[in-house]
Parts: C-alpha cells; structure tokens; sequence
C-alpha cells in the first residue's frame, strides 16, 4: 500500500513542523510526504488522487482542519484510505476515530490494512463539510473570534495560547445574544428558545476533549443534535464541568435528536463552525440542511481509542 504524508505545517500553531522534523527520523517504510500551503490545498490536493488505483494511506499530520480538508477530498474513492497522526491544537479526530500514535503502528497497519466505511457531514447541499461536528452559535462565536484575534500568534508564541481561549470564552459568555432555534426532521418541528448552540454531531468529542454528543458514531449513518438552551449564565458555567464526561446530557436544559438529516433554521444571522473552523454566518429565517452525504469515506481501522496518550 502506497503511503502519503500529507503535512500541515502551521497547525498546532506550528509545532506541527517541528513534530514532523522529528517524527520522519522514525520512518522506516517508502512514503511521500506532501506540504499543504493555505486552506483548502489538502482538498485539492487528495481530489487529484482519484485516479490513483493503488490503495493509498493518506495520513493527515495536523489538526481537525487538516483532517476535515483531506476528508473532504478523499470521499467517494474507493482506493483512499484516511488515517492520522495528531499534530494540532484540539485534535478532537484523534479522539471520536483513530489516531497512529507513532512509527510502529502505522507499520502494523500496513502489514494487514483494513478499513471502516464512515459518514460526513454536510450542509449546503455540500458546500460545507465535517467529519467530526458542525456548530452555530456560542461555541463558533468564540473559535471565530480566536481565530481572528491578533493576541493569538504572540501569546502563542510564549507559550499562553489557551489564555487567549480563556479570555474570549469569558468575553463571549457576558455579551452572547440568544437566538432561536426552528428543528424540522420528517413531518415534527420543534422550536427552541433562548439558545446557546446546536452542534450536530458526528462523533462524541468537539472543542479538544469536551464529550458533547456521547452517542455518536462515526459509522451508523446518523447525526446526532445537541441544543443547549434556556439556561442562565451561571448554569451555563455550572454544566460546563461536566460537557468533559458526557454527563451534561442529564440536564433538561441540553437536547439531542438522532436522525440522518434535519433543517435547522435560526432567527438571525451568526457564526458557524465545521471540525472548529469558521464556515460563515447561518441566513435569517431560511431552513439550512444538515445531512449524511451521499458519499462515503475510508478511515484506517485501528483500535479505536477514546482519549489520545
Ligand atoms: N500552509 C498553510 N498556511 C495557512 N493555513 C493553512 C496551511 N495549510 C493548511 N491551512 C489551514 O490551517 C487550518 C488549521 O489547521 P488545523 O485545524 O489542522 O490545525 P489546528 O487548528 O492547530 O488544530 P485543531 O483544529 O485540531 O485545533 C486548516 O483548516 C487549513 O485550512
């Protein structure tokens, strides 16, 4: 099986090159390693590789992002299969699918290669895609405003990138403004309040480690929505806790709804997150769907691992 390194080297805010640096001296198989150079390249790049017959191992070594773009491209092809090494800041992929914590395991995979046939995500009609999870409101307010902030590179730079995190986290909770939320699946449409976020979800993990959507699997043609609404602020801080173990789900506070497609329609325009990254504002009052697509991809099956080590 043909191996393709595909390396994104500013994420983990650039500690994914150094980590590739040291990460190839351990190689011990032909490979090709390929530089992504702004976003969306990954995408292109693996949309290129259709034509290949050869059964290839794409390894994306990078975050959510660079997962989601390789994803993105792979899908449909029979002949691409996606596997990672987790080099990025949330690395949430390494946690709902799998991850080759090093040299050896990709060596044991190659030796008897076998694949899972997993779900994406979409929205759109397929402009944007996930993997992992998709979100409005509160959450894709914050990655959005981090993302653009200027304090990022140098606090990242000294070390003190979840400050700026922290920061805006707080800033976001004292100026948020509700929104509502219009859930339509089949003939039933449910109306939500008062709304924090809605993340829909196709595996457990989002936000680098938070367990929101307990139940998902990446592979039973589902997506799960999870809306969390009608709280206070201090409830909101209170619940926060327990989003790390799964637990939040108790609350009458967060709901969820399993199904393969929804039209989710929101009272005004804000922000939304694919697999972390910004992906626009949602269009006021006009239904969006958020659905399986249609395409399949192959992710490398090896044991799958709740928690990186
Ligand atoms: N050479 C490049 N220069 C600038 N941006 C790039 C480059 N290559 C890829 N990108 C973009 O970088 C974004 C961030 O990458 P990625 O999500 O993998 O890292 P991260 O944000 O550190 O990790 P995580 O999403 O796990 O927190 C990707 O969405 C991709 O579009």
């Amino acid at each position: 099986m043909k191996v393709v390194f595909l390396i994104n080297p500013i994420a983990g805010n650039g500690r994914a090159l150094k980590k590739w640096q040291q990460f190839k001296q351990t190689l011990s198989f032909p490979y090709e390693a390929l530089f992504t150079e702004k976003g969306g390249h990954a995408t292109q790049m693996v949309k290129a590789m259709h034509k290949l017959v050869e059964p290839t191992l794409l390894i994306g070594f990078g975050g959510d992002g660079t997962l989601r773009e390789i994803i993105a491209g792979a899908a449909g092809s029979k002949s691409l299969i996606v596997g990672s090494v987790a080099a990025g800041s949330g690395n949430d992929f390494g946690r709902g699918y799998t991850s080759f914590p090093n040299a050896a395991a990709i060596q044991q995979f190659l030796e008897a290669p076998s694949f899972i046939k997993e779900d994406l995500g979409e929205f759109d009609d397929g402009a944007y895609q996930f993997a992992s999870s998709s979100g409005i409101g509160f959450d894709a307010e914050i990655s959005v405003l981090v993302n653009r902030s200027p304090a990022k590179k140098w606090l990242n730079k000294i070390g003190a990138g979840k400050l700026v995190y922290l920061l805006y986290v707080i800033k976001t909770l004292v100026d948020f403004k509700h929104f509502q939320l219009v859930v339509e699946e089949g003939n039933q449409r449910k109306i939500y309040d008062n709304v924090w976020f809605a993340t829909v979800s196709n595996q457990p993990f989002f936000g680098g480690g938070m367990k929101i959507s307990p139940n998902s699997k990446t592979d039973d043609g589902l997506m799960e929505l999870t809306v969390v609404h009608n709280l206070s602020r201090l409830k909101l801080l209170l619940i926060f806790g327990t989003v790390f173990t799964g637990t939040h789900t108790r609350f009458k506070e967060v709901s969820q709804i399993s199904r393969p497609e929804f039209r989710l329609t929101v009272n005004k325009s804000i922000f939304r997150h694919v697999d972390g990254d910004e992906a626009g504002k949602t269009p006021e009052n006009k239904a969006v769907t958020y659905a399986v697509s249609k395409q399949y991809w192959q992710s490398a099956n090896i044991a799958k691992k709740e928690e990186l080590k």
